[in-house]
């Protein structure tokens, strides 16, 4: 079940990629449409976050192309948002957190302009955004860590950009903070940005996100989440894994998230 849409903002072809020869990602065909809030779910070692990091340029591609908005990545990065997993950023790195918002309007700055009092109204909106104007001028690695997923979400806000990807932006945060997030990720889809996440809980699927992304190395399923987060397409991604699935089955008849007609 994999729905093609028109004029994607996101078109990935024939997509391979091979750790040490091992392929990870094969063959994935994927487009996404503007202003989809789209989770990306499969098992552990499904390829979640290789996928992010194949489309952002960070590991080699096999074999594919990616194209973000018609063109590839390299021309279009300060349109591009992403966040990383939050274990993979070194939080010694001696900056304040505003500092570390700021940068997010490096790309529109360029490398060697200093930023401006508009850039730190902006970094300071975004972190009021996530309530977190009060550690400004704290040092990043005095924080929690959940504290620190709410500055890197601050420091993506800032970068007003229109696709986003996050990678486990929920992981480690407490449930209130997961609805602030959300809310805020729900607002930037309203907008018209494009918002992608790696997610990991079943249970939420329905009530985050309109549109699904399965994965197991294969693409399983990408949609709207009605047509995309079914039973029989969740097994086929998970496998025997079954405990879980009964979990969702539930919940796949009650969608809380008001669809779209995202095609
Ligand atoms: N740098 C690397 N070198 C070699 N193998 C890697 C590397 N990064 C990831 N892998 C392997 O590639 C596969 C896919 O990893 P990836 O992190 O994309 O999965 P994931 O779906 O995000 O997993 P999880 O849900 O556990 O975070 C896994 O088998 C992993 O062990």
């Amino acid at each position: 079940m994999i729905i093609n849409v028109e004029n994607p903002v996101l078109e990935i072809h024939d997509l391979t990629v091979t750790y040490s020869r091992k392929p990870v990602l094969w063959g994935v065909d994927l487009t996404l449409p503007k202003g989809a809030l789209v989770g990306v779910i499969g098992p552990n070692g499904a390829g979640k976050s290789t996928l992010i990091k194949a489309i952002m340029e960070i590991v080699p591609l096999s074999s594919g192309w990616v194209e973000l908005l018609g063109q590839p990545i390299t021309e279009i990065r300060n349109r591009v948002s992403y966040v990383p997993q939050k274990e993979s950023v070194d939080w010694d790195f001696p900056a304040s957190v505003r500092d570390v918002v700021v940068m997010g309007r490096y790309a529109e700055l360029g490398l060697f302009k200093r930023p401006r009092k508009a850039d730190y109204e902006a970094a300071d909106y975004a972190l009021e955004q996530v309530n977190m104007q009060q550690f400004a001028s704290r040092q990043i690695s005095q924080l929690s860590g959940g504290q620190q997923q709410r500055v890197f979400l601050a420091r993506a806000l800032a970068q007003n950009a229109e696709i986003y990807f996050m990678d486990e932006p929920f992981a480690g945060v407490d449930a209130a903070t997961e609805k602030t997030i959300i809310n805020i990720l729900k607002n930037m889809s309203e907008e018209g940005k494009t918002v992608v996440v790696v997610h990991h809980d079943l249970q939420t699927v329905s009530q985050y996100f309109n549109w699904v992304v399965q994965l197991n190395t294969r693409l399983v399923a990408s949609g709207p989440i009605d047509q995309a987060f079914t039973q029989e397409l969740l097994q086929e991604t998970y496998g025997g894994k079954l405990s879980i699935l009964s979990e969702v089955g539930n919940l796949l008849k009650k969608q809380q998230f008001p669809t779209r007609d995202l095609t």
